[in-house]
């Protein structure tokens, strides 16, 4: 176990960068994929829902991820929370159990998976890392607030550490590789993040992704520098960027986070369709497909992302496309 920033196991990351040559390979829309094969996630829970019901799906799609040259495999628990438990009816004890699961599914799924491939001559894979999702509380919310970061005046910070505490403190209990905080929409919560990882000395690295609207800001509209300014002075947090923003705002957001940040740049945006989050469906928009992905996933490692995958609407066609690139040798 190394010590790196003051944080045990802190160079994880770090290892996996060298041996993907520099930029490594995130997964793809992990709902997204549990849809296209039949789950009905169109509820409070959204994905969570499959780690009740349908559990074995959860493994195929990080099979199915890690077959397509993903280097990182994000975890079932975006929206899986305690207070969503809960209001099922379930057990805190049930809850926490399937939270843990979320992380033991995605470890068997990569240990299978590298025990499958690890010896063949012709295996271009790493050994995957296991990011344990944490969504925002707009996704607990599952109004869209992700997407505006609007979350009232009575949502204070410690109201958003109270929330965030219980989860995380179960999945590090679990023994992710990395943490996933995804589609942050603003400042506060970026900041109870931050707080929270400090007052609960946790020592597995974190990255906090934001989501965008207009492609310069936050969704709350507060600016990334305000964003950031927490985040620089954490030793916990190892990377920043954007998760669930239409890729075409990507290059540009790159650019700025390379002004205001040290750390580590990763990007997995959506495809460019748009969350109703009232109707709970995607409208159409601006797209990008696998083949842009691609062009343009070597534009976002040329501008400095060190992790490069796709958010909600990406397959395990277009991580296909993106490992092809990162991975082809220059
Ligand atoms: C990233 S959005 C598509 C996630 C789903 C949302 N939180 C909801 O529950 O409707
Ligand atoms: N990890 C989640 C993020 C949703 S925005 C997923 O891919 O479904
Ligand atoms: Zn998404």
């Amino acid at each position: 176990m190394g010590i790196q920033n003051g944080i045990a196991n802190g160079n994880v990351l770090e290892d996996l960068l060298e041996k993907a040559g520099g930029c490594a390979v995130v997964d793809g829309g992990f709902a997204t994929q549990l849809e296209r094969h039949g789950a009905l996630i169109n509820d409070p829970l959204w994905s969570a829902l499959c780690l009740i019901k349908d559990p074995h799906l959860i493994t195929k799609v990080h099979l199915e991820y890690l077959e397509a040259g993903a280097d990182v495999i994000v975890t079932s628990s975006y929206q899986a929370t305690i207070p969503g438990f809960l209001s099922r009816g379930l057990s805190m004890e049930e809850a926490e159990s399937l939270l843990t699961k979320s992380v033991q599914i995605a470890a068997e799924a990569r240990d299978k998976f590298w025990a499958s491939v690890k010896w063949k001559p012709e295996n271009n894979h790493n050994r995957a890392l296991i990011a344990a999702s944490i969504g925002s509380y707009g996704a607990y919310l599952a109004d869209g607030s992700e997407y505006s970061g609007n979350y009232g005046p009575t949502v204070t910070l410690e109201k958003l550490k109270d929330f965030h505490r219980h989860r995380l403190q179960v999945l590090v209990q679990a023994g992710p590789d990395l943490l996933a905080f995804e589609t942050i929409p603003n400042k506060l919560e970026a900041q109870a993040c931050v707080e929270l990882l400090e007052e609960e000395k946790v020592d597995i690295p974190s990255w906090i992704c934001f989501s965008s609207v207009d492609g310069a800001n936050a969704p709350s509209g507060e600016s990334f520098e305000d964003c950031l300014r927490v985040i620089n002075k954490s030793t916990r947090v190892c990377a920043v960027g954007i998760n669930c923003a239409p890729p075409h705002f990507v290059l540009s957001l790159i650019q700025k986070f390379k002004e205001l940040t040290g750390k580590a740049i990763v990007v997995y945006p959506n495809s460019g369709e748009i969350w109703d989050g009232i109707a709970k469906r995607w409208l159409p928009s601006k797209c990008f497909d696998d083949e842009k992905f691609e062009l343009f996933a070597a534009k976002w490692r040329d501008a400095g992302a060190k992790l490069i995958g796709g958010c909600c609407r990406t397959t395990p066609s277009t991580v296909r496309r993106v490992s092809r690139v990162l991975k082809e040798k220059k």
